[in-house]
């Protein structure tokens, strides 16, 4: 996408080829600066401590971080080692894993010596590839906000709800659940997207804001607890969000929140649509609420709130007060029964083990 005229990705290799530049996510939308990591350390602290975040691109990161690795050493053991770091690095995000699984296959087998540069192209792969896929997603989601906008008489705006940052930071460009949204806006059809805030981090009031801004699409942040209020009024056509993590059955793991928002679609008929890579898709897992793991993260995320002072000056305050523990849940499982379709780079489906495998039909009978 374009950041003041000029195409950026949320991740690319650094201009010297010694080392991967990010933007670092957590100066949004206060500073747009870049971090440069050099090593398997920094990239997994990248990770870790949210610098990058959104599922796709802890991915590519992570592609990166074994790149990185094998630049100091490229030996079966330090291979390994790397492989472990990054898996450790955040849990739900279920990217993280096809990407090592699939940088792992590649490398294992090579000497040594042919490493580094094998681990380089493929990490650039994955990123070229993540780019290909959700150009392609936002090309079958765009039909779905031209049917609704249709259905809609072609009156007023399409108001479109999300939750969390499933735009081009998450990804490595274009997004998942953002990238339908650019291109009906492209498209001349008057897209109005309510940003849920998506507390405790706030991925939608300064990530997703800042992303529809850029590009010019109209928008209003909403206070978390707004959507269920704004479909009963009738103001909210349909909501779109993407996932970290999607069982073989279509059940999807999304930020903290998602779930509440869709129950609060099925009552009042609004369509619930989730957009997504294929390497968001665990085959292995059918119950998502069962099976798939949450991550919980420090409590400061919650009791502590990031922003920029009238000064200019940014800084970190306490909201809770002190002694009051907290809990943070980052995702939850929203069942596939109130999944109106997945939208992936093959085209959309229902949300189930059935829908998902008439657009993978290669996996079908695979033991799982
Ligand atoms: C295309 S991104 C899909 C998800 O990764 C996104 O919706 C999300 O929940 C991100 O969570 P985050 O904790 O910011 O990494």
């Amino acid at each position: 996408m374009k950041v003041h005229g000029k195409p950026m990705r949320s991740i690319w290799l650094a201009p010297d080829a010694q080392a991967a530049e990010a933007i670092d996510q957590t100066r949004l939308p206060h500073a747009l600066v870049s971090v440069r990591l050099t090593t398997l350390d920094e990239a997994a602290h990248a990770i870790r401590s949210m610098l990058v975040r959104g599922a796709p691109l802890i991915g590519a990161t992570a592609a990166y971080g074994v790149w990185l690795a094998l630049r100091a050493d490229a030996s079966d053991g330090a291979l390994e080692h790397a492989l472990a770091v990054l898996r450790g690095t955040r849990p739900t995000a279920v990217n993280l894993h096809w990407a090592l699984d699939d940088m792992r296959q590649l490398l294992a087998p090579l000497p040594p010596a042919e490493r580094v540069a094998a681990a380089l192209r493929r990490a650039e792969a994955i990123s070229d590839e993540d780019v290909a896929i959700n150009r392609a997603i936002g090309a079958h989601g765009l039909k779905l906000l031209e049917d609704a906008w249709m259905r809609k008489g072609r009156q007023g705006r399409l108001e479109v709800l999300t939750h969390c940052n499933a735009g081009w930071l998450a990804t490595v460009d274009f997004g998942t659940a953002l990238s339908p949204i650019y291109q009906a806006h492209d498209a001349g059809i008057p897209v109005h997207v309510w940003v849920d805030e998506t507390r405790p981090r706030n991925q939608g009031a300064q990530l997703t804001a800042w992303e529809l801004g850029q590009h010019g699409v109209p928008h209003t942040v909403i206070a978390d607890n707004v959507g269920g209020h704004l479909m009963q009024h009738g103001q909210v056509d349909l909501c779109i969000v993407g996932t970290d993590r999607t069982t073989a059955q279509g059940d999807v793991a999304n930020k903290i929140g998602t779930y509440l928002k869709a129950l609060a679609a099925k009552d009042n008929g609004v369509p619930f649509y989730v957009a997504l890579p294929s390497p968001t898709i665990d085959w292995t897992l059918r119950d998502g609420v069962r099976e798939i793991p949450i991550e919980q993260r420090d409590g400061t995320e919650l009791s502590d709130v990031t922003g920029r002072l009238a000064s200019g000056e940014v800084a970190t305050v306490r909201i809770t007060p002190e002694g009051s523990p907290a809990a943070n849940y980052a995702f939850d499982v929203t069942p596939a029964r109130l999944v109106t379709a997945l939208i992936t780079e093959r085209g959309v489906c229902p949300a189930s083990h059935d829908g998902l495998l008439s657009l993978f039909p290669e996996r079908r009978g695979r033991a799982e």
